[in-house]
């Protein structure tokens, strides 16, 4: 270890993804001096292994499947799809994994990049030790943000550590589609990754634990993304669990609990995420190393006036987009705290409170069909005590939908709060609602009341004209 010198900063940021480079973003714009530390590459998990190329390889899966449905299109597009060039077309929204270009953007807000492991070294000091084990040690006068995300979850199993299991990180960045793929998982990462290797070629087999994909969805996502992954050729047994994995003569072999055998050429486990918190001294600060970190509205740790946490680190919603919006909002925060200005006691919507990470977190689930929500599903609701009703609409009953494919099958709910008058939260399940979802985000977001909801006249034809048949099923 080379010792070097210490550097001070009004603001020291920890992780370089997409959620600490937006709060480097907002703290330079408050005029702050701001160091961003970065282990491997500026961008993140987001980048590199996770949204950007599982979207670039889902999109061919998707548009060739849209495609087919449409007559006069459909014989057109029949054939396999080209699994090299989709991987190569995944390649470059990976940017090649190289983060040039991320890096420029780093230069362009005037923050300064720290490449290393960054550890916290008690209260408002980073160390970062570089590569070539040089140690720098950085102070911040203002805060540090800890934005460090979050790795692959493997469960523990016996002969894991030979089989060389794939985690979100290989399935991205596959260069070979393996005839047979197991999927252990059934969440987000499990759909998606089925998805797609079932398209390029792969024999794929999911292994759910529980009762349906999806599970923090409506149960009809679940259900739906399953009946098309299945009459796609996958195979999605639920109600199992692996016991044990090994490699026989270079085939992963999987003992289930009904005691199934099964053999594959790989095993993707999307079983999670775990806090990459487990060494970024956390000990020295009175935390526990390896734990999610848990902040307040402003997304300050709990009991400290100078350390922040935002994005999946604080497990309030493992997104890009709300990491994005929480990383906004801490570094206004930051701003306005070290210029001295108090922030509104309370003022939930105000540009300094993260209170839609509680409301209205909205997701896609690029599989097809798309599932896409916001705010609460109706068991969340009632969970939360909120007095609610249920409305369901299939989306075959809307032209729109009709016309975007034949064999349109969807479905739609709104989860309506009776007391309040008020959307808790939208799902719909089907082939193009992702672009839909942003209208139910501003209307559960903006506690848009159902009533006025009548006076937003969705266009004919198009796929929006659900919002018509729920409010009319709602008025009965
Ligand atoms: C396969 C997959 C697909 C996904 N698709 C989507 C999607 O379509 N849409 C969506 O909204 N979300 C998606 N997500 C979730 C999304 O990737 C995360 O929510 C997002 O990356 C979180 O951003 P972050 O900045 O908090 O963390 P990360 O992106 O994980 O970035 C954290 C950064 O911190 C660095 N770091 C960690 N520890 C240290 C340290 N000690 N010192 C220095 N640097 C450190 C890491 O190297 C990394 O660059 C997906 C996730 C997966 C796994
Ligand atoms: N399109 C998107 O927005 C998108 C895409 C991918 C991932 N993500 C986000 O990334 C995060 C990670 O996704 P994920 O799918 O890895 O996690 P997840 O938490 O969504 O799903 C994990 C699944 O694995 C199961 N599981 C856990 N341990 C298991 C075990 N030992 N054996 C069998 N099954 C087990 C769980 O029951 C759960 O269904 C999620 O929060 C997700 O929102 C988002």
């Amino acid at each position: 270890m080379t010792e070097s010198e210490t550097i001070a900063y009004d603001v020291v940021v920890l992780g370089a993804g997409p959620v600490g480079e937006n709060v480097a973003d907002r703290t330079r714009a408050a005029g702050l001096s701001t160091a961003l530390v970065e282990s491997e590459r500026v961008g993140g998990e987001c980048s590199y292994w996770a949204c950007m190329p599982s979207k670039a390889l889902l999109r061919p899966v998707v548009a060739r499947a849209e495609a087919r449905r449409v007559p006069g299109l459909g014989q057109a597009v029949r054939g396999p799809l080209d699994a090299a060039a989709v991987l190569a077309r995944r390649d470059e929204y990976a940017s090649h994994w190289h983060d040039d270009g991320q890096v420029a953007w780093v230069e362009s807000i005037g923050a300064d990049l720290y490449r290393g492991h960054g550890r916290l070294a008690g209260e408002r000091s980073v160390t970062v030790t570089a590569a070539d084990g040089t140690v720098t040690t950085l102070t911040a006068r203002h805060a540090v943000a800890v934005c460090t995300g979050t790795r692959a979850r493997l469960p523990e199993l016996p002969g894991l550590d030979d089989v060389g299991p794939w985690t979100s990180r290989e399935a991205t960045s596959a260069q070979e589609v393996p005839g047979r793929l197991l999927v252990v998982g059934g969440g987000v990462v499990a759909a998606e990754m089925a998805t797609v290797f079932q398209a390029l070629g792969s024999r794929v087999t999911v292994l759910v634990r529980g009762t349906g994909l999806l599970p923090r969805m409506e149960p009809f996502a679940g259900e739906l993304v399953a009946e098309a992954l299945t009459e796609a050729g996958a195979d999605i047994r639920t109600g199992t669990s692996v016991t044990s994995v090994g490699r026989e003569n270079g085939t992963v072999v999987a003992v289930t609990d009904a005691g199934d055998r099964l053999e594959a050429d790989e095993i993707l486990f999307a079983t999670g995420r775990a806090p990459r918190t487990d060494d970024i001294g956390l000990e020295t600060v009175g935390l526990e190393p390896g734990s999610w970190l848990t902040v307040d509205d402003t997304l300050r740790v709990d009991g400290t006036d100078w350390l922040y946490a935002c994005g999946d680190v604080n497990h309030r919603a493992l997104l890009t987009h709300q990491g994005k919006y929480q990383a906004r909002i801490a570094g206004d925060v930051i701003g306005a705290r070290a210029a001295g200005r108090a922030l509104p006691p309370s003022d939930p919507w105000g540009p300094h409170t993260a209170t839609a990470d509680h409301h209205a977190v909205p997701q896609v689930v690029f599989t097809d069909p798309e599932a896409a929500s916001v705010g609460l599903s109706l068991a969340e609701a009632e969970r939360a005590g909120h007095r609610v009703r249920a409305v369901d609409v299939d989306l075959t009953s809307v032209a729109g939908a009709q016309l975007y494919g034949d064999g349109y099958r969807g479905r739609a709910r709104m989860v309506v709060d009776l007391d309040e008058g008020i959307l808790r939260g939208v799902t719909f399940v089907g082939p193009g609602v992702g672009e839909l979802l942003h209208s139910a985000t501003v209307a559960v977001a903006g506690r848009v009341p159902v009533d006025r909801l009548w006076h937003a006249v969705p266009s004919f034809p198009t796929i929006s004209e659900v919002w018509l048949r729920l409010l009319e099923a709602y008025r009965g």
